[in-house]
C-alpha cells in the first residue's frame, strides 16, 4: 500500500522502508525546539538522574517567548535557566529577547528545519513548521527530555486526514478563515491523533505564511500535526533563506495512499469566520451578531507575521479605533516588527490608537502584556479561545483573521471585514 507524506517522513527518519498507521517507532529527531515555559522541566528530569547532556548542540534552537521580557522574578528565573543551559552546552542557534521573538516563527524563519526533517517540542504549536513539508509536533516534557538527551523520541505511527481546499479565496477572507471553517466542520476533537494533510489548488496558490496558519491550527482539531507537501512556493521560500534543495528531502504522498477521512472545501464558499467562546470549533460568520469588544489583539503564531500586520494596516490606514476598545499589536518576530516599521505599518497602528508590543507569546496565553480582566470581551487573530485562556475566567475571547480583528476594533464591535472592503480601505 502507497504511503502519506507524514509515513514516509517517520519511516525515513527511523530507519524503516515502510510505515503503516498504529506502528510504534523510535524517530531520531532532526530538531529540538525549547522555550523558557517547558525546557526547564525537562532538564530538571535530566539532571536528577545525572543525565544532563544534549544529543546535539547544533539540533537545538532555543528560544525564550512567552514570559519575556520577564514580568516577575519567577519567570526571570525561567529564562535564566534556560539561558545558563544553552551557554553549559555550547547551543549555537540561541534567540534571546531583543534577537528572536516567538519560537515557531523564529524557527520557520530560519532555514534550519527543512523538508522531509523531524521536530519536536515542548509545545502544542509545533505543528507549525509543517507547512514546509517536515514531520513536526508538540510533545510532554519526558519525550522532551528523552529527546534532548539522545535525539529520539517514540512516535505510534498517526492516521492521515486529508483535507482538499479548492477555488478562490474571496476578498476579505483568509487562511485563518479557511482553518476556521474546517475546525467547525470536523470539530475540536475532528483530527485526534491524526496529520492534517493540505492539498488543492488554492493551497497551490497560498504563500507560506498562509500555510503556516493552517498547519498551525492542527492541534486546534486534535491533530498531530499539520503537512502541505513541498511545491515551487516552498522551494522559493527556502531558497531566499539560503537552503537549495540538495540540502533537504521531498516526500510526496503516494496516489494509493490511505486516508482515514477526506473532507473537501469550496474556498470560494467560505466567509470571514469567528470562533466563539469557548473552543475554536465554535464559528460563525463574522457580524452575524453585534457582539461589543473592549479589547483586539493581533499577534501569536498563528497570526503574528508581516502579511497579517498589512491586512491589519489596510483597514486602519486613515482610521481609528472605537473609544473604549484596547488594540493590542504583536509582531511575532524581531525581523517581523523591523520590517513592520520599514513599511510603515507602525505609524499607522500607532495613529489609529492600537498599542505596538514587543515580539512575545505574552497577551495570547494570559501571561503578561494585555491580560483580560472580569468580563472584558477580546477579538483575537490566536488559536484558543478556552475559559481563562487570556486572563480572567469571566472574559470572552473570539478568534478571527487579523483583518476581522482590525475591522472590529474600528467599529468597536464584531464585524465584517469585507464591509471596509466596499469602503475601499483594504485591497
Ligand atoms: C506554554 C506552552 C506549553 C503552551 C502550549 O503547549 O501550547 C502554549 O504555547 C500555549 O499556546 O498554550
Ligand atoms: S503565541 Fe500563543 S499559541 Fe503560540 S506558542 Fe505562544 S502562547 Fe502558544
Amino acid at each position: 500500500m502507497g504511503m502519506t507524506i507524514a509515513e514516509k517522513i517517520l519511516a525515513a527518519n527511523s530507519g524503516h522502508d515502510s510505515v503503516v498507521p498504529g506502528q510504534l517507532l523510535e524517530v531520531s529527531t532532526s530538531w529540538v525546539l525549547c522555550h523558557e515555559i517547558t525546557t526547564p522541566a525537562a532538564l530538571r528530569m535530566l539532571e536528577e538522574r545525572g543525565m544532563n547532556r544534549v544529543f546535539d548542540p547544533e539540533r537545538i534552537v532555543a528560544v525564550p517567548d512567552h514570559s519575556v521580557p520577564a514580568m516577575n522574578i519567577k519567570a526571570a528565573k525561567m529564562y535564566q535557566k534556560l539561558k545558563s543551559w544553552v551557554h553549559e552546552n555550547g547551543i549555537r542557534h540561541f534567540f534571546d529577547v531583543g534577537r528572536g521573538g516567538i519560537a515557531h516563527v523564529v524557527l520557520e524563519n530560519t532555514g534550519l528545519i527543512k523538508p522531509g526533517e523531524t521536530l519536536v517540542s515542548g509545545d502544542s504549536h509545533t505543528c507549525n513548521a509543517g507547512a514546509l513539508g517536515a514531520f513536526a509536533t508538540g510533545v510532554g516534557s519526558t519525550d522532551l527530555a528523552g529527546a534532548i538527551y539522545a535525539g529520539k523520541v517514540w512516535f505510534k505511527v498517526p492516521e492521515t486526514m486529508l483535507i482538499r481546499v479548492t477555488g478562490e479565496m474571496q476578498p476579505g477572507t483568509t487562511p485563518k478563515d479557511i482553518v476556521l471553517e474546517v475546525i467547525k466542520r470536523i470539530g475540536a476533537d475532528g483530527a485526534n491523533y491524526m496529520v492534517m494533510e493540505w492539498v488543492g489548488d488554492t493551497i497551490d496558490r497560498m504563500d507560506m505564511e498562509g500555510r503556516f496558519t493552517l498547519t498551525n491550527m492542527a492541534i486546534e482539531a486534535g491533530g498531530k500535526t499539520g503537512i502541505v507537501a513541498v511545491d515551487d512556493v516552498t522551494r522559493d521560500y527556502l531558497a531566499a533563506r539560503g537552503v537549495t534543495p540538495d540540502q533537504y528531502t521531498e516526500f510526496t504522498s503516494d496516489p494509493d495512499a490511505h486516508y482515514k477521512v477526506v473532507i473537501d472545501v469550496d474556498a470560494s464558499k467560505v466567509e470571514p469566520t469567528v470562533a466563539y467562546p469557548h473552543i475554536p470549533s465554535n464559528g460563525r460568520v463574522a457580524g452575524s451578531d453585534k457582539i461589543a469588544v473592549t479589547h483586539a489583539y493581533v499577534g501569536s503564531c498563528t497570526n503574528g507575521r508581516i502579511s497579517d500586520l498589512r491586512e491589519v494596516a489596510n483597514i486602519l490606514r486613515d482610521r481609528k479605533i472605537a473609544d473604549g476598545v484596547q488594540m493590542i499589536v504583536v509582531p511575532a518576530t524581531q525581523a517581523i516588527w523591523k520590517q513592520a516599521a520599514q513599511e510603515g505599518l507602525m505609524e499607522i497602528f500607532v495613529d489609529a490608537g492600537a498599542s505596538v508590543s514587543y515580539p512575545s507569546c505574552g497577551a495570547c496565553l494570559g501571561m503578561h502584556s494585555g491580560v483580560l480582566g472580569p468580563g472584558d470581551v477580546c477579538i483575537s487573530s490566536s488559536n484558543r479561545n478556552f475559559v481563562g485562556r487570556m486572563g480572567d475566567p469571566s472574559a470572552e475571547i473570539y478568534l478571527a483573521s487579523p483583518a476581522t480583528v482590525a475591522a472590529s476594533a474600528v467599529n468597536g464591535f464584531i464585524s465584517d471585514p469585507r464591509d471596509f472592503l466596499a469602503a475601499g480601505a483594504a485591497d
